[in-house]
């Protein structure tokens, strides 16, 4: 759709607008101004709703917007049918089939401080000419938007927003979203068919989740959830969407249709009894955190007191939102083409600060991954202060064209990792100077290396003294073989007094003379030494996690230490045998038979067995001894008594299996309070069997 130059034009374009309007001042008159803005802004659209990656911040997105509609006023003869103030964005891709929405789903006016609310008060008043007017407040979820229609109480369809008059049907994938009920009874209330709008979203931590999984491939973060979601949404495989955790809120019926006869229930005449309704019928929506006031001081004030609680919330909200609660009272105010009269966002402050960055760091991961690090003068950003940002790769310090010396836009977004969005060049004063990459490794001096099609360079020196180092630290670490008190520095520390050269050298560390050193007493080393001694029987799947394998996190290793029952056997798994075990693909395949393929790793190993570590899967000769014995379960709704995680524990140290969904293969489904979806399935396939958490139990001791 767009070229590389021409990308480039617009991004340059972009900077250029926002530094005129900075400095108050036009291109060379408002029409050309107009005309760039629009530009500007039809390609910083696509970027956000089509390819999920946009370029500029909101802010100041927002910023462009505000000025075309302003110059729109000034000068009506300029405005164009086409411009973005005058619609919704376009937003379709060719990937999915394209469908009508009933009603168009249009976009929200949007205001930032408490005179535009002030304002809009007034003109709603004057809209429906009452004194007070009622209005709803409603948290301003920051996802992705979908139209959903039910029809005889199902669920028939499920669409993006798409360019608001048409959007893709994805109905195959909002089915995979558990908080979306497949059926739901509208016609108890007389309802035949329904057009419900919503927002699909990833809470915090699995967005934080997949961001650190993202950043350990030394990619760059998603900007904020709202991408995640949206990009999730439109996945072509509908399995991979059921992986990434997505939630919907509901909060608004944009069309309905009665059965034949019947009449309007009270539950659909203002938009606070809506949300209560959906709530009822299994829907997600704001009933408990909407609230109903008169007049807008009580509006400003809810909104206020919502932005302090943003943090404690699970899911990312940028605003609220603000509509006229009676419906009646809507229709006569009315809609543009771009937005509703009766309803608007209110934008809490951006995430967002300027700082300056100082210098460029090169640090050399545990992979031999090498990625630069800004050093910025620490600045607070919502909470927290920021020194230190990933820049994650050399694509990223190219794309975002970053210079020593720059004044540099941060933000934190979904309250994760902060990273730069942009270096304001304008501020530029000629004293800047470029980011050099170095060409070897900056630890070992061994020339770096750029796999083709890659960003990140590497040291492939796996005698890398850094990566020695991140190694050991990663090996040690909580999730790994879980030696505390030799945490990082203390590695750190014995590695540099040349106590401690590698991983096995962690067991042949020499206590007589840990014992000279300053600030170990007897105590700790007592606690340290019984640390190292425990772990030597860590399960299996520890070791195998500890070894740091790229692309083996903690699952990969679970599944690879309970295909085997001594870790040595991988050596001769070949590609087909690995790739026939559960989630695991090529790419990961590939690191495995690289890892054991290399002679200093098997040697390590063989060493570590010497030192007395267990490469042994211990829990495979137990299962085989257990009453489970051979036996599937999984677990659905909220259990009573025993702790999920417990009760899957149990079932594996008696040698049973947890399988991750409701198939064929499941011997037992052992159901709570609750259960849901999981429990329809098994109830269609007769050989599972059904049983209480009781029963567990009394399966368990039996
Ligand atoms: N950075 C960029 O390049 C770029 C580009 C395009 C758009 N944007 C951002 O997107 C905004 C415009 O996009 P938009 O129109 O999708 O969103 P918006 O922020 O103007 O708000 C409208 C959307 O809010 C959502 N919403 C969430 N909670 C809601 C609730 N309780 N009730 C009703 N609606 C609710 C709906 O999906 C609705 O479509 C811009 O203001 C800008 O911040 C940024
Ligand atoms: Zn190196």
């Amino acid at each position: 759709m767009y070229t590389k130059e021409i990308e480039i034009t617009l991004s340059q374009l972009a900077k250029d607008l926002l530094g005129h309007l900075q400095k108050q001042t036009l291109l060379e008159s408002a029409e050309a101004t107009m005309e760039g803005l629009r530009r500007v802004i039809l390609y910083n659209d696509w970027r956000y709703y089509v390819q999920d990656d946009p370029v500029l911040s909101d802010y100041e997105y927002d910023q462009l917007f505000a000025w075309l509609k302003k110059l729109e006023l000034e000068n009506p003869h300029l405005v164009s049918a086409d411009s973005p103030t005058q619609r919704v964005a376009q937003g379709l891709t060719k990937e999915f089939p394209t469908v009508q929405h009933l009603v168009p789903m249009l976009s929200l006016e949007n205001s930032y401080n408490a005179d535009d609310l002030v304002d809009w008060d007034r003109k709603a008043r004057e809209l429906t000419g009452l004194e007070e007017v009622e209005y709803c407040i409603e948290p301003k979820f920051d996802g992705a938007s979908i139209s959903l229609i039910y029809e005889n109480d199902r669920l028939v369809r499920g669409a993006t927003r798409g360019d608001g008059v048409a959007g893709e049907d994805i109905t195959p994938n909002i089915r995979q979203i558990r908080t979306i009920p497949l059926t739901a009874r509208f016609s108890d209330y007389g309802i035949h068919q329904i057009e419900i709008r919503g927002e699909v979203l990833i809470n915090k931590n699995t967005f934080k989740a997949f961001n650190e999984q993202r950043a350990a491939e030394n990619l760059a973060p998603l900007a904020n959830p709202r991408n995640a979601a949206s990009g999730s949404l439109r996945m072509v495989d509908p399995r991979e969407v059921a992986k990434r955790g997505l939630e919907a809120f509901l909060y608004h019926m944009s069309d309905h249709t009665m059965e034949a006869g019947k009449t309007e229930p009270e539950e659909i005449q203002t938009h606070s009894n809506t949300l209560e309704l959906l709530s009822r019928l299994g829907f997600r929506s704001p009933a408990k955190e909407k609230k109903v006031v008169k007049g807008i001081q009580a509006v400003i004030d809810y909104c206020h007191k919502f932005e302090e609680e943003r943090d404690s919330l699970p899911y990312e909200i940028d605003g609220m939102v603000i509509k006229v609660n009676d419906y009646t009272l809507q229709d006569k105010m009315g809609m543009t083409t771009h937005h509703p009269r009766w309803a608007m966002a209110y934008k809490f402050k951006a995430r967002q600060a300027t700082s300056k960055l100082r210098k460029v760091e090169f640090q050399v991961g545990r992979t031999g991954a090498v990625t630069p690090v800004a050093k910025i003068d620490p600045v607070p950003i919502g909470g927290v202060t920021v020194g230190s940002i990933s820049l994650f790769n050399e694509d990223v310090v190219k794309e975002k064209d970053l210079k020593i010396g720059d004044t540099v836009l941060v933000e934190r977004a979904g309250d994760v990792i902060p990273y730069i969005v942009k270096s304001v060049a304008d501020l530029r004063d000629g004293t800047e100077e470029d980011i050099v990459f170095p060409t070897h490794c900056p630890v070992c001096k061994d020339a770096l290396f750029k796999p083709e099609g890659e960003s990140v360079w590497r040291c492939i020196n796996i005698n890398c003294e850094a990566q020695v180092v991140e190694r050991m630290i990663h090996f040690v670490s909580k999730d790994a073989m879980d030696i505390r008190s030799l945490g990082e520095s203390n590695v750190r520390k014995f590695y540099t007094l040349g106590l401690m050269h590698d991983i096995p050298g962690i067991y042949q560390l020499d206590f007589s003379k840990l014992e000279q050193l300053e600030g170990f007493g007897k105590k700790s080393l007592t606690n340290l030494q019984a640390a190292i001694d425990q772990s030597r029987a860590q399960p299996l799947h520890r070791l195998i996690f500890g070894l740091g394998i790229r692309y083996v996190g903690e699952t990969t290793a679970k599944t690879l230490a309970n295909a085997v029952s001594h870790l040595l056997e991988l050596r001769n798994w070949t590609e087909e045998q690995l790739l026939t075990l559960e989630d695991i693909g090529p790419k990961v395949v590939g690191a495995i038979q690289q890892f054991f393929s290399n002679e200093d790793n098997i040697h390590m190993l063989e060493k570590l067995e010497e030192l007395g570590v267990s490469l042994q899967n211990t829990k495979a000769t137990h299962a085989t001894d257990g009453n489970l014995t051979g036996q599937t379960f999984l677990f659905t709704g909220t259990l009573a008594k025993l702790k999920r995680s417990d009760a899957e524990e149990m079932v594996e140290q008696n040698g049973g299996k947890i399988l991750s969904g409701v198939s064929s293969k499941l011997n037992y489904l052992v159901v709570g309070e609750d259960a849901g979806s999981k429990l329809e399935k098994a109830k269609k396939i007769n050989t599972i069997r059904i049983i209480t958490e009781d029963e567990f139990i009394k399966l368990l001791g039996s």
